[in-house]
């Protein structure tokens, strides 16, 4: 039967609370703390399915066989759902993946290695200064040969969200604004550079400014982007997430 981790006490469940039923703590450490090792292998196997279904994805992205073969694959595809349902989350109970190491978003869209719809965007966090890396398939493209519009605008959310955190704590995108400049080449080394201006900052929120340029061509600008970032005070974390909220907005 489906082993489901559900979120204990969360505030939109009107039934009995369900203790979770499989979290890192009692599913995967050890008294003799060997479940650090286990966690981290699971961590290296969620990341191979990650690369493995993104190969997939570009290859389906990508394909010029017969309908026959398209098919197959779709048979074959479908037969993969079954065993990873067999232990999953409820959307209000954060991976267990990412409870082993704060921080951490396994499976973040833009960032995440976990999850098979990121590129993933590989992210670096210096002197205030976040600096993203990837490069995009024939999965997120837009006009042809370049990158969708919307795939660049969540590149540059989380990059931007990134350079606001440096400046104590993550926060949430009140507002995105990009100029495209130049299309995105796909199939190319792409940076995204994020900071924030120190004028644009006060207590709860910032306004961060963000580049795409390729690797080659730093000085060239392809989108420029600025957003409001904001620190949700405690009464909205719980507002928004229930009475579970990510424990960086809970202080009260
Ligand atoms: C290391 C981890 C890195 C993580 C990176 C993650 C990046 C990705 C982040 C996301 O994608 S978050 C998902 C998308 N965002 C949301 O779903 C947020 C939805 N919005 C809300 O729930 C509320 O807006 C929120 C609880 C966050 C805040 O509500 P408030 O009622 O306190 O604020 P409001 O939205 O009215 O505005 C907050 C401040 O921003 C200001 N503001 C908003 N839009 C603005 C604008 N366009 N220009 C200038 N200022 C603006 C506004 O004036 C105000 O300034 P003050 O606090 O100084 O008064």
């Amino acid at each position: 039967m489906a082993r489901r981790v559900t979120a204990a006490h969360h505030r939109n469940d009107q039934e009995t609370p369900v203790i979770s039923e499989y979290r890192q703590s009692d599913a995967e450490r050890e008294p003799d703390g060997s479940g650090e090792d286990h966690a981290q292998d699971r961590a290296r196997a969620a990341r191979e399915l990650g690369d493995a279904l993104r190969e997939l994805v570009q290859a389906a992205a990508g394909t010029e066989v017969d309908a026959a073969t398209l098919r197959k694959t779709a048979d074959q595809a479908r037969d993969l759902v079954g065993p990873l349902t067999e232990a999953s989350r409820t959307r209000h109970v954060p991976p267990t993946l990412d409870e082993a190491k704060p921080g951490r978003r396994m499976y973040n869209p833009a960032s995440g290695p976990g999850n098979p719809i990121a590129p993933p965007m590989r992210v670096r966090v210096a002197d205030g200064v976040a600096t993203g890396t990837c490069t995009l398939g024939l999965a997120y493209e837009g006009p042809h040969s370049y990158t969708h519009g919307g795939i660049s605008a969540m590149l540059v959310d989380q990059i931007l969200g990134h350079a606001h955190a440096a400046q104590g704590r993550p926060g949430m995108t009140v507002s995105l604004s990009l100029r495209y400049r130049r299309p995105v080449p796909l199939e190319t080394p792409l940076r995204l550079t994020a900071w924030v201006p120190e004028d644009s900052i006060t207590d709860r929120r910032t306004g961060p400014k963000a580049t795409i340029t390729t690797e080659d061509e730093p000085d060239r600008l392809l989108v420029e982007a600025s957003g409001i970032f904001v620190i949700p005070t405690a009464e909205q974390a719980e507002r928004i997430f229930g009475d579970n909220p990510p424990p960086r907005w809970s202080e009260k």
